[in-house]
């Protein structure tokens, strides 16, 4: 038995290097039962023409390319990015205000049905000691904040951060502000190369709106009853 629900929480992360991988999970997947993000290693091999066969299977798609660079460029990149259909897309809010600014108002120009538009706050494979060898004297909780205020103030729809941080940050950020929370590991499962993990249920319970999940479900034995087994864990928070 599949769980659907009309507001899937679970973003499956496709990291595949193998077109003919990545399709056959897609294939099994239900829209209903959770969204799709399609990331660096994937676009770069297999192109903006891929992503649009799969937003036309009918899945919200997560572009999640971390744009960071000058305004100008990064503002084109995201329009290009919205002309695939996707569902969201994504920069580094370390770009700065003036870039994210840039960013949002050329998506707005893309018209009322434009990608939401979120930024990366401090990756979750960063530690307290990764974050000092980058910039120093912050602690990753106050660097998270500061960063995510300034994404809201800049006028974009949310942020990716770690689950950890969602307590904290709901207590500053508006309601509908969104976070979408990588590093999220089902008990039990291999925590790999990330560092600031959380559970799907307590991601939820702490107020994150969207989990990405990779690894746990595309190399787990059976990709989509470990989906399933996500989704009845968090069956309460689907719409
Ligand atoms: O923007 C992201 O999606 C992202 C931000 C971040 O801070 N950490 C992070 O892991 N991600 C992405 O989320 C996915 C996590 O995959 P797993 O670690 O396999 O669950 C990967 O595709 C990462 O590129």
């Amino acid at each position: 038995m599949s769980l659907t629900s009309c507001d899937p929480k679970v973003i499956v992360a496709l990291d595949f290097d193998n077109q003919n991988a990545a399709n056959e999970l897609i294939l099994k997947l239900d829209p209903n039962a959770c969204r799709l993000k399609i990331g660096k290693e994937m676009f770069t091999y297999f192109g903006p023409d891929w992503v649009k066969k799969v937003v036309a299977l009918g899945f919200d798609v997560f572009l999640d390319l971390k744009f960071h660079d000058i305004p100008n460029t990064v503002a084109k990149a995201v329009k290009a990015a919205a002309s695939l259909g996707v569902w969201m897309v994504n920069v580094h809010a370390s770009g700065g205000p003036d870039m994210m600014k840039a960013a949002i108002k050329a998506l707005k120009e893309t018209g009322t049905n434009r990608p939401l538009l979120t930024a990366v706050t401090v990756l979750t494979s960063m530690d307290q000691n990764q974050l000092d060898s980058v910039v120093g004297n912050i602690q990753i909780s106050e660097q998270v904040k500061r960063l995510a205020l300034l994404t809201q103030e800049c006028g974009l729809d949310g942020v990716v951060c770690s689950a950890q941080e969602a307590i904290e940050l709901r207590k500053v950020l508006n309601n509908d502000f969104l976070l979408v929370t990588p590093g999220i590991r089902p008990i039990g499962s291999k925590t790999g190369d990330q560092v600031r993990i959380a559970t799907p249920l307590s991601a939820l319970q702490s107020g994150v709106n969207y989990l990405v999940i990779g690894r746990p479900i595309t190399q787990a034995t059976d990709p989509l009853s470990s989906l399933n087994d996500i989704n009845a864990s968090i069956c309460h928070f689907a719409k």
